[in-house]
């Protein structure tokens, strides 16, 4: 499974679609160079692809608001939201993010994974202790062997450089963000095909 995430232009949606990839995100944080507004994310029924929307600082009610109005598939819960948070916008729909950073042992990790695992479809595990976007990446070795109880989505300065290194923690799916741009919000068409190819040669020779 791939995500790109920080869509902001029609024809990097296009190149995504055509691509294959799976997940396309659209960030609603205010801070970032990224951020999208509720109404301007398309219309893509009819694609196989699935809408993703990033939130940090929103709760339930106002993601649930946001998620009808751009007509969102999954949330993507990249702040501090709580079990109760997850359960009000329906395990079916949220994508729960995880920072191994944080953690000083594994254990507690895992810990919080098996708390979060009812309310969640799937979780992602970022670089950094909070938000996102920093083009920053984990330590990809500490994260082999892993066994999480949802499929997880690996992310954090994911691009051609170290998506092989990436790939040998054996995540569900990666997240491509900074890693693919070439400038904050633009992304690189040349770079996701790189990637792509990588991840799924057959598709994309
Ligand atoms: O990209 C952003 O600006 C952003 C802002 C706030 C929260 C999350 C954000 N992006 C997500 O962060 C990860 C890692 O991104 P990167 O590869 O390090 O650039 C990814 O899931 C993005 O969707």
């Amino acid at each position: 499974m791939v995500k790109v995430c920080g869509m902001t232009r029609s024809q990097d949606i296009r190149t995504c679609i055509n691509l294959g990839v799976n997940l396309l995100g659209f960030i609603f944080h205010p801070k970032s160079p990224r951020n999208t507004n509720p109404q301007d994310v398309p219309d893509l029924s009819g694609s196989p692809v699935r809408k993703v929307g990033v939130f940090v600082n929103q709760g339930a009610e106002e993601i649930a608001r946001i998620m009808d109005t751009a007509k969102l598939d999954l949330a993507q819960l990249h702040g501090d939201h709580t079990v109760e948070a997850c359960r009000t916008l329906g395990a079916s729909r949220v994508i729960k993010v995880f920072w191994p950073m944080r953690y000083e042992q594994m254990d507690d990790l895992c810990r919080d994974m098996d708390r979060f695992a009812p309310v969640c479809t799937a979780f992602l595990l970022d670089a950094g202790i909070q938000s996102g976007g920093h083009g920053t990446s984990l330590d990809f070795t500490t994260l082999q062997g892993m066994a999480p109880p949802r499929p997880w989505i690996l992310a954090g300065g994911l691009g051609p450089a170290n998506i092989t290194h990436a790939l040998q923690c054996e995540p569900d799916g990666v997240d491509l963000n900074s890693g693919v741009e070439s400038a904050p919000g633009i992304k690189d068409a040349e770079a996701i095909k790189q990637v792509m190819r990588i991840i799924r040669p057959d598709a994309n020779p």
